[in-house]
């Protein structure tokens, strides 16, 4: 994987952003900047803020303080539906498909409501179809498709807005450990054809380390660490961050 551009401006600052819920502190002050052809890995134990953060980056939430720059503007007056539209694109750790529509119609109605998109009958968008054994099921629902697939389509709904982003929540989560390699493919071919950047919040540390150059580890309301991941998985803090928590289990061994 590449880690070109590494001097030209970010494509995407979180700039001294913070989060809170209540009397509930979630992260503080985070500052990240996510380059030109970078997959950037955010990792963290549970409850670090991992997929708050990304909420607040697509506009689903607004942030505390701080603000979101995309291509150096400010983004925090931009609604999730706008940052979408701009090439913002986020998936969830949980399938989001329209249940009751076919893969085809699931894709077509991703591509419609972004107002942008690729071509249905693209090669790299037929060769992961492909790859998610989604091509020969194009007019079965989505609802009756194993949940593997149902997860490959929330991703491939993002990959047919045209993302400029992608902001990655768990793609991994809930897959097969050969179904998990379609994500590598899925990064690639969004990076190679598509010229996307990737902000990948993962917790499997194999696809962590096979795809980002760099990681960022979220931790106690605050970025520990942000480097190579072989440097940023030895550290001793990140291993305590882990270690400290409920699904220590997991991670230990992934
Ligand atoms: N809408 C909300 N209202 C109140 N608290 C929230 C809300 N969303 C998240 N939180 C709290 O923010 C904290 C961080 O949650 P978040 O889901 O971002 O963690 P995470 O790092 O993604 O965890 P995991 O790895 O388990 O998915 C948790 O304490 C959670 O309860």
């Amino acid at each position: 994987m590449t880690n070109a551009s590494a001097h030209s401006a970010p494509v995407l600052r979180v700039d001294g952003v913070s989060k809170q819920f209540g009397g509930n502190r979630v992260f503080n002050n985070v500052t990240l900047s996510l380059n030109a052809g970078e997959v950037l890995g955010v990792i963290g134990p549970n409850g670090a803020g991992k997929t708050t953060l990304i909420n607040v980056v697509s506009g689903q939430i607004a942030p505390t303080s701080g603000r979101i720059l995309y291509g150096g503007r400010d983004i925090n007056d931009k609604l999730f539906h706008t940052r979408s539209s701009m090439g913002l694109v986020r998936t969830f750790q949980q399938t989001k498909t329209f249940k009751t529509a076919s893969v085809y119609e699931n894709l077509h109605r991703a591509q419609l409501f972004s107002g942008r998109g690729i071509s249905l009958d693209e090669s790299y968008l037929t060769e992961l179809l492909r790859t998610a054994s989604l091509l020969g099921r194009l007019d079965q629902l989505s609802d009756t498709l194993p949940y593997g697939m149902q997860k490959m389509l929330g991703l491939l709904m993002a990959f047919v807005t045209d993302p400029r982003i992608l902001l990655l929540d768990e793609p991994a989560a809930g897959l097969e450990k050969e179904e998990r390699f379609f994500i590598d493919q899925y990064v690639q071919i969004a990076m190679r054809e598509m010229g996307c950047c990737v902000l990948l919040v993962e917790h499997d540390m194999d696809l962590v380390k096979r795809l980002c150059p760099r990681v960022c580890v979220l931790d106690g309301g605050s970025l520990i660490a942000d480097g190579p991941p072989a440097e940023v998985l030895a550290r001793r803090d990140v291993i305590e961050a882990y270690l400290g928590t409920a699904g220590e289990e997991e991670h230990a061994h992934a």
